[in-house]
């Protein structure tokens, strides 16, 4: 059973860009939830250009679910995450202006930075996720930090899998996750996931504990959604 943690970062996006409050993200998260999500991701950056570190403060009040928060183990974030506490913290090795996630950790050359923070994480009862691209031997570092579970960095996959290479684009993470499962880690996955590609990765990757979408989630929400809410308007119009 892989579960669904739905990454809202795209509609407070929507939110900060008319400055009010809709929508609405407490809402929308308990309605993520009540549609059957398992999960709720947030993933604050440090310019708070979508989630703000309130919302991180807010929503922990009202997640029922598995709530994790992603980001650079910043101090400022350090900070935000051992506040709120969540089921699980990602650590993710953003640069400060990157558009999104871009990699995942060199495992081994900031193996004892990451040891540090995963002990102060776990310490304080929060599961541990770090990101890593599909590379054995990252994961085998990953392993060596003492992280309970890694997440595989989907994009390569997803950019593949779109252009008809089905079979490459799956190879690495199958390899990946098998490493991670035979050396105890937990297997999450995340990034450019979508409707079309995830019945593909779910199937060829074993012990898929969770996947957190958010950007084809929501784009795919609002395409879907469109001819109903269109003939909303038009009933109401009439
Ligand atoms: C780690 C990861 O892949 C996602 O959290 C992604 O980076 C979402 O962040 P943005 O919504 O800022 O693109
Ligand atoms: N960890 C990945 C995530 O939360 C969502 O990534 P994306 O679906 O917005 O690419």
């Amino acid at each position: 059973m892989t579960k669904l943690s739905v990454n809202i970062n795209k509609l407070a996006t929507l939110r900060n860009s008319r400055g009010g409050n809709v929508p609405d993200l407490i809402t929308s998260a308990q309605d993520i939830e009540a549609f059957g999500a398992e999960g709720i991701t947030i993933h604050p950056r440090p310019d708070e250009r979508h989630i703000r570190y309130q919302d991180a403060k807010d929503l922990k009040k009202i997640v029922t679910t598995e709530f994790n928060i992603e980001g650079n183990p910043v101090p400022k974030f350090i900070d935000l995450v051992l506040e709120v506490k969540p089921t699980q913290v990602t650590l993710v090795p953003d640069a400060e202006d990157a558009i999104t996630s871009n990699a995942g950790w060199d495992t081994q050359k900031h193996k004892d930075f990451l040891v540090d923070v995963i002990k102060t994480f776990k310490e304080n009862g929060i599961r541990t996720s770090i990101f890593v691209d599909p590379d054995v031997e990252m994961v085998k570092g990953a392993a060596k930090t003492g992280t309970d579970r890694i997440e595989l960095y989907t994009e390569s996959f997803a950019h593949q899998f779109a252009e008809g290479h089905k079979e490459k684009s799956i190879a690495p993470f199958a390899e990946a996750a098998k490493m991670a499962h035979q050396l105890g880690l937990g297997i999450n996955a995340g990034h450019d996931l979508n409707l079309d590609n995830i019945k593909f990765f779910k199937e060829h990757i074993p012990h898929l504990l969770e996947v957190s979408i958010g950007h084809a989630l929501i784009c795919e929400s609002i395409y879907l959604g469109l001819e109903n809410v269109i003939n909303m308007y038009l009933h109401r119009l009439k």
